[in-house]
Formats: C-alpha cells, sequence, structure tokens
C-alpha cells in the first residue's frame, strides 16, 4: 500500500483497508486526488507519485478536466449524485497502452454519515481490445462499451444470456468473450449452428446417439451437450430450431439431462447456456413460432449486440484490425477519402461485410494504399453481378458521398443469397459441391439460402 506523506491516521486505516480488494484499488478524495493504492494497482498499473496532487483523471486518462466535463461518464460525480456504488467501463491508458477497465466506484462515509473517500475499484477487462490487429473483440465507441461493460456484469454468473443482433455483428465473437471471461473458460466452448437443421439433426448433434439407432448411425456419437459439461454451451440461430425440439430443449435447461437418440440411459450434464439470433423473439412467440416457455429461459439476461453502423467510431480500428487479419506480412493503409466511402456505407452485413470488402480490396490493389476508387470497386461487384445476371437485387440508398455524389448500394445478402440459388441450380442443387465452391460449411449454405 502507498498512502500520502500528510495523510491522517484514518486514512491510514482506509488505505489500509485497500489491500483487502483481490484487484487493482484506489483511494480518492472527494476532490479527485489519489491518496493510496495498493499492491494490485502498482502490479496492474504501476506506481503514481502521491508526493504532489495526483487526480484520477489525468493518472487513468491524461485528461486535465474530470471525465464528465471530457464528455465521459464519471463514476465519481454518479456516486455523489446518487450515494451508492456505481459502475462504468472506460478506457484507461495502462503500461501496456490503452486498455478497456471495469470501474466500480464506492463510497466511504464516516460515522456520522459523511462522505469522506471512495474507493475506486478497476478490473482490467482481457476480453476485449483497442490494439489495432487484435484476435479479441476490438471496439471503443461507446455503443461497444455498452455492451461491454453487459459482458463483463454477466460473465462471472452462471445466468443465460442472450444475444440479440443483425447478421455479421459480431454474436459469436460476444459468445466467445462471454465464455472466456467466466469461471468455466478453462472448459470448452461447444457451439451448435441451429440454422437448417432437421429435427432427427438437431436431436442427434445436441444429445448424442448410439451405433445403429437410425440409418447411417455407424458409431456412438457423443452429444453437444456431453462435450459441453463445465463450460458453455453456445446455441447460434435459435430461432430457428423447430417447434417439436424447442420442448426437449426446454427440459435439457430446465433440468440438465437428456438421452441419446436409441438410449434408453438418462444422462445428465452441466452447462452455461448462451443463445444468439438475428431474428425477434419476441414476435416470433406472439405467431406462436416459439415457445414462450423456452423465450423466458434463455432470455434471462439479453445483451444487444450493436450494428456497425451504429459503431461508426470504431470504423478504423476495425478497418485497420481486420487488414492486418487479412495480411499479416504486408501492411495495408486507406486514404482518407476510401476511409470516407467506407464511412458512408450503411453495412447491411455488418463487421463480416466489411471484411469481405477490405478482402476484395487488398485483392484489386497493387501497392499497400488502398485507393478511394478500389473500395468503390470492392462495393459494386455485387452491382456488376447484379447487371451481368439480372438478378433482382435489393438496393440500399443511402444518399450522396462525402463529395456530392449520389450512390445506390447493393445489399450483399440478397446478392449472395442469388449468388448460391443460382450456384445450386447450376449443379443440381447438390449443397456439398455448392458449399465446396462457395468456401462455407454445409450448415452456413443452409442459413444462407433460407
Ligand atoms: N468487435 C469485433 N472486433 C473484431 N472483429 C469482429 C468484431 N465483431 C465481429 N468481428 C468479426 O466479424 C466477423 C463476423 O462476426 P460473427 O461471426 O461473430 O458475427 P455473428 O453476429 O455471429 O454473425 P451471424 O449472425 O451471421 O452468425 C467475424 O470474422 C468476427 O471475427
Amino acid at each position: 500500500m502507498k498512502i500520502i506523506a500528510s495523510d491522517t491516521v484514518a486514512t491510514r486505516g482506509f488505505a489500509s483497508m485497500l489491500e483487502g480488494y483481490d484487484c487493482p484499488a484506489i483511494l480518492v478524495s472527494t476532490d479527485y486526488r489519489i491518496v493510496a493504492f495498493n499492491q494490485h494497482y502498482r502490479d496492474q498499473f504501476g506506481d503514481i507519485a502521491l508526493d504532489k496532487p495526483a487526480r484520477c483523471f489525468e493518472i487513468s486518462h491524461g485528461y486535465t478536466v474530470p471525465c464528465d466535463e471530457a464528455g465521459e461518464d464519471c463514476p465519481l460525480s454518479a456516486t455523489l449524485q446518487s450515494g451508492r456504488k456505481e459502475r462504468v467501463l472506460h478506457i484507461h491508458q495502462t503500461p501496456r497502452g490503452k486498455e478497456h477497465v471495469d470501474v466500480e466506484m464506492l463510497p466511504i462515509h464516516n460515522e456520522q454519515g459523511e462522505l469522506l473517500f471512495f474507493v475506486e475499484l478497476l478490473r482490467p477487462v482481457s476480453v476485449a481490445s483497442v490494439e489495432e490487429g487484435s484476435a479479441k473483440l476490438v471496439g471503443a465507441s461507446k455503443a461497444f462499451n455498452q455492451m461491454l461493460e453487459k459482458i463483463t456484469r454477466v460473465s462471472h454468473s452462471d445466468a443465460s444470456v442472450l444475444l440479440l443482433g443483425e447478421s455479421g455483428s459480431g454474436k459469436e465473437l460476444v459468445a466467445q468473450a462471454v465464455h472466456q471471461g467466466s469461471d468455466r473458460a478453462k472448459n470448452s466452448l461447444v457451439t451448435l449452428e441451429c440454422a437448417g437443421l432437421t429435427d432427427s439433426l438437431f436431436e442427434s448433434e445436441l444429445f448424442g446417439h448410439l451405433k445403429g439407432s437410425f440409418t447411417g448411425a455407424h458409431s456412438n456419437r457423443t452429444g453437444l451437450v456431453e462435450l459441453a459439461n463445465g463450460g458453455t454451451l453456445f446455441l447460434d440461430e435459435i430461432g430457428d430450431v423447430p417447434l417439436s425440439m424447442q420442448v426437449k430443449l426446454l427440459r435439457l435447461i430446465e433440468t440438465g439431462a437428456f438421452r441419446p437418440v436409441g438410449s434408453s440411459t438418462i444422462k445428465h450434464t452441466n452447462f452455461r447456456l448462451i443463445c444468439a439470433t438475428h431474428k425477434n423473439l419476441a414476435q416470433m412467440v406472439k405467431a406462436g413460432e416459439f415457445r414462450q416457455d423456452l423465450y423466458y429461459r434463455i432470455n434471462v439476461f439479453p445483451i444487444f449486440v450493436p450494428p456497425l453502423r451504429d459503431r461508426q467510431a470504431d470504423l478504423p480500428l476495425l478497418i485497420s484490425t481486420l487488414l492486418k487479419r487479412i495480411s499479416e506480412r504486408k501492411e495495408y493503409h486507406l486514404t482518407h477519402s476510401a476511409l470516407q466511402a467506407l464511412q458512408h456505407y450503411p453495412f447491411p452485413g455488418n463487421i463480416r461485410e466489411l471484411s469481405n470488402i477490405l478482402n476484395r480490396a487488398v485483392l484489386l490493389t497493387d501497392t499497400n494504399v488502398i485507393e478511394r476508387d478500389t473500395i468503390l470497386e470492392s462495393l459494386n461487384i455485387d452491382t456488376s453481378i447484379h447487371q451481368q445476371t439480372d438478378l433482382s437485387l435489393t438496393l440500399v440508398t443511402y444518399g450522396q458521398t462525402a463529395e456530392g455524389e449520389k450512390v445506390a448500394w447493393v445489399d450483399l445478402k440478397t446478392a449472395e443469397k442469388r449468388y448460391l440459388s443460382d450456384l445450386m441450380a447450376a449443379h443440381d442443387n447438390n449443397k456439398e459441391q455448392v458449399a465446396e465452391i462457395a468456401g462455407i460449411s454445409l450448415r452456413s449454405l443452409y442459413r444462407k439460402l433460407e
């Protein structure tokens, strides 16, 4: 514990309390001065010279004014207002660069109820990053941080999580982050893509089967729920689970009990459930397409994964991250006007679509600088497919570019669907062959053709 020299015995008492926390903690006065910090703080964030005034906003952010005056949420003023513990997600400067930190502010009162200090607990969030090229969830925008705050809140519990968001917005990556941040992280995260599965395939994938239990069951197969024992089961596209299977899923979630296909033995498993969907499940419940009881079971803690168009501030960071993922050896950059072109695009296919556009741009460019025209060409590839094959594609009109140019962009999802339908027609509906040509899994093909 480090403490400022001039402080009283009482202050020392509060300061020594910091060593009782199992995470970095600082003691802050009501005028933002850091009075003391614990060993965990020193290990994670380095030393603070306390012989001259060190204010929390200067040390954590490099600001000259409190966070709320710099346009951010300030946990200290929030605690002052509410009189209660407050929690926010901030991006702090650390010896490793900028990092997401889960900040909890606790007010400390004396016996008369007067506010003396705040204890600020700072837990680095390891599942996300603001570093270009990271393999984690990257982002720093308000919408992203709000989502990350939910992830950090729920990760350590065993609550079922429902991820809601458009296709390609990052739901699978968020599921991985929830698992990684949980106490089950040392065990497996097992994923089942529910779209396109028939009743029998769904049942045998999920619960497993015995050899000979149906035609084609050449050997025993362990069900995914058993593989997820001690870990997490991620059901992607839960809205696509057939109604007849929903009751079996409900029983599994309620009791942890299941019976492999062809077996008379009831087995038990213990997993944490994460589900994801781009569909409106509440509406499906109303329409009788999704069981209400199952909906309540899976929707304990919903997390909204924002579409890319609501995370505009993250676009440059995502672009450099995806470019690094696309090409490790050669470093690609976008010109300012190329970035502007992307900033005007609505991205109906979200981050997956951005990744596809950048992949095309890298293939179309001869140097390591990606120009605006290359980006426009990458975006218009679908328009040319449209023209060549006379497909009636959905157009997404967005007005005009920064340069005043009027543009109507093609909806990539529709283009993709028509491309796959054409491939199917050209290959006698042979799904295995089409999936191979398109470079996607059979399950993705079913989903995309839906
Ligand atoms: N925050 C992020 N930072 C970096 N990469 C991301 C982020 N979010 C998504 N991605 C990347 O975008 C792509 C699409 O993400 P993901 O598969 O998780 O989306 P999804 O919402 O599950 O899509 P679908 O609904 O179609 O299954 C992946 O390549 C993923 O790595």
